[in-house]
């Protein structure tokens, strides 16, 4: 490992970029947060101002190419990570993209295609779930085999509202990316075909936007998982994550921690957000990103995982519009990567 602190630069300064900003400057061992990117140049220079010595470089691709940063966070919005990532992979520098990788299964594939033409792994993908320890808990259970080959999973992702801004196709690419990753790593597996369907719509989404939806997987080698997504739940943050194997079955997401009984009532609390429910998730995350780019190594998802993800959501918003299974088509591992990259 380099003995020299990794000096990161993050690409992206709104609700991700500033939470990894901060993880970056006051949480994460063996880094150095050196320099911010974000087109509202306003926004950069006040979160640069909350750390002593971090840069402000007004366009994205300069911080990119800058000498003076070893290593990239993107956290711009999806329609920006493939120029950016690319931009990445061609100086060589380790990056963590945040999800979806891009917005597409190409685009995703392009990716892929130029981190092997790089001659080493580059890019990890934010699919943060894989770091927390509940989840973490659920795959070493489903991986020790005590409990039988898994069968089914269930999933329930709620999130208490979405902007106007947030299409129903988002709730896929955005949204749903999130189970795509989740159950591609608990079976070991491709999703081969993917439904999505939507019941009525909740009052509380912008007109036309179809929420919740319900999604279904059909698994490389006989699996299934189901997913009801509602971005505008009014409740709060929920994901919760039930693996059925064949001598037992496990649950995440109960959010046990707390029970409180008071004023004639009792239970425990629902997270806003994300960044709440996945604090320690993005930490490991983003700690172990570091640790593994002064290695010279990539850990966790990588560009491959996050082009599975994209290439699924991309069948499954086509699924959305017909209402029928579409079967999600991927270009050949081996081919791809020549049999040697994870
Ligand atoms: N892992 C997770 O749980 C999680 C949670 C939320 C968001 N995300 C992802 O993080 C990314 C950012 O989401 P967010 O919620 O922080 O969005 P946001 O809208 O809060 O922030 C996006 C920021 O990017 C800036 N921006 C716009 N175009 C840009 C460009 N071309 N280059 C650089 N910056 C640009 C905007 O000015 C804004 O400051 C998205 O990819 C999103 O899907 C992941
Ligand atoms: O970008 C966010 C983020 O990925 C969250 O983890 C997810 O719950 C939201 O639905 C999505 O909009």
């Amino acid at each position: 490992m380099s003995a020299a602190p990794l000096r990161v630069g993050v690409v992206g300064v709104g609700v991700m970029g500033a939470d990894h900003a901060v993880r970056l400057a006051h949480r994460v061992a063996g880094a150095d947060l050196v320099a911010v990117s974000d087109p509202d140049t306003a926004r950069a220079a006040e979160l640069a101002a909350r750390f002593d010595g971090v840069r402000v470089v007004g366009e994205p691709l300069d911080l990119i190419a800058d000498d003076g940063v070893d290593a990239v966070l993107v956290a711009s919005p999806g329609s920006a990570h493939e120029e950016q990532v690319l931009a990445c992979v061609e100086h060589g520098k380790p990056t963590l993209c945040e999800k979806p990788l891009t917005m597409d299964g190409e685009s995703s594939l392009r990716v892929v295609e130029a981190e092997r033409k790089a001659g080493r792994p580059l890019v990890q993908v934010g699919f943060m779930r894989r770091f927390d320890p509940e989840y973490a808990e659920m795959k070493r259970l489903i991986d020790s085999g005590d409990l039988g080959r898994i069968l089914l999973v269930h999933n329930v992702h709620r999130n208490l509202r979405a902007g106007a801004s947030f299409r129903s196709e988002m709730i896929v690419r955005d949204s749903l990316v999130h189970e795509v990753d989740v159950c591609r790593w608990l079976f070991g597996a491709e999703i081969e075909t993917i439904t999505v369907l939507a019941p009525r719509p909740t009052g509380h989404a912008a007109d036309g936007v179809l929420d919740p939806q319900v999604a279904i997987f059909h698994m490389a080698g006989g699996g299934m998982a189901t997913t009801e997504v509602f971005v505008n739940s009014q409740v709060g943050y929920e994901v919760r994550c039930e693996a059925v194997a064949e001598r037992g079955n496990v649950t995440i997401g109960l959010g046990q921690s707390v029970f409180v009984r008071r004023a004639g009532q009792y239970g425990g609390r629902i997270p806003d957000d994300w960044r709440d429910r996945f604090g320690r998730a993005y930490d490991l995350e983003v700690q172990a990103w570091v640790d593994a780019a002064r290695r010279g190594e990539v850990a966790g998802p990588t560009a491959w995982d996050g082009y599975a993800a994209t290439a699924a959501c991309t069948a499954g918003m086509e699924s959305l519009a017909t209402g029928r299974p579409v079967p999600v088509t991927m270009a050949d591992r081996a081919d791809v990567l020549g049999g040697g990259q994870a």
